[in-house]
């Protein structure tokens, strides 16, 4: 019996149910995961253009965060493709580090630097050290509520402040590709509305794409396209 095949859904821009206009920045082509007889993810085919912020949704175990650890280029495929620019996914590959940033697995943190410290420590290894560096970290940081946090370390933080800690790690660096599981993880409602503008904006201004792995209606809302699994 041949594996269930995963569904893409359009949302309000327009998506993989329509054809897909434009150069696609991600594409899934019959991308599948096996390992003996289980089945991480059956087989699932989209494209993601530039700007555009789509979801992953679909039950527990359904397959999502494979499906994102196969765009981070840490999780083979057994069968067809994942690419980012058209190239295959593959960590190895300077490029497409450059071009994928991600909370997927856990970021380790510094426990001896601040918050600040370290987001700015991020940018700065991007950008350059630099006054306007620092001034972009600050943005983030203040964007996502953690102005009055900087100077703490990440033991002196609740656990949803570490999460918003973590969105900044990822976010302040420049990527054509932003990977994100559950980005709601610990966070209320006001925040989840918060990190849905902020990065909606963003892919609306800088032309990021976004490929969210999510259980959260408020995060579904706003996409501009859906991959359902299971
Ligand atoms: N190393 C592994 N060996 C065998 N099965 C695995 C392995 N890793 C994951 N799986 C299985 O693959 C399936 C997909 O897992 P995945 O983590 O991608 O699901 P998910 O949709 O992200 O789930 P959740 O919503 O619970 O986070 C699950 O059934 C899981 O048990």
């Amino acid at each position: 019996m041949g594996l269930p095949h995963a569904q893409a859904v359009p949302g309000d821009a327009g998506g993989p149910g329509g054809e897909v206009t434009g150069v696609p920045v991600i594409a899934a082509d019959g991308a599948t995961v096996t390992l003996g007889d289980t089945t991480l993810l059956a087989p699932t085919t989209f494209a993601v253009r530039p700007g555009e912020f789509w979801c992953v949704t679909g039950g527990n175990g359904s397959g999502k965060t494979t499906l994102l650890r196969a765009f981070l280029g840490s999780r083979r495929l057994t069968a067809g493709s994942c690419s980012v620019r058209g190239e295959a996914a593959d960590l190895a590959k300077p490029s497409h580090r450059r071009s994928v940033a991600s909370l997927v697995d856990t970021i380790p943190f510094a426990r001896d630097m601040t918050l600040r410290e370290q987001v700015t420590l991020v940018a700065a290894s991007w950008y350059g050290n630099a006054p306007k560096t620092a001034e972009r970290a600050g943005q983030l940081i203040e964007r996502l509520g953690l102005s009055s946090l900087g100077e703490r370390f990440p033991h002196q933080v609740s656990s949803g402040q570490l999460q918003l800690f973590s969105l900044s790690l990822t976010l302040v660096r420049p990527a054509d590709v932003v990977l994100l599981d559950e980005p709601e993880r610990h966070l209320d409602s006001d925040r989840v509305e918060l990190v849905a503008t902020l990065l909606t904006e963003r892919a609306k201004e800088e032309g990021t794409a976004f490929l969210v792995a999510t259980h959260e209606a408020a995060l579904v809302h706003v996409r501009d396209g859906r991959v359902e699994l299971g």
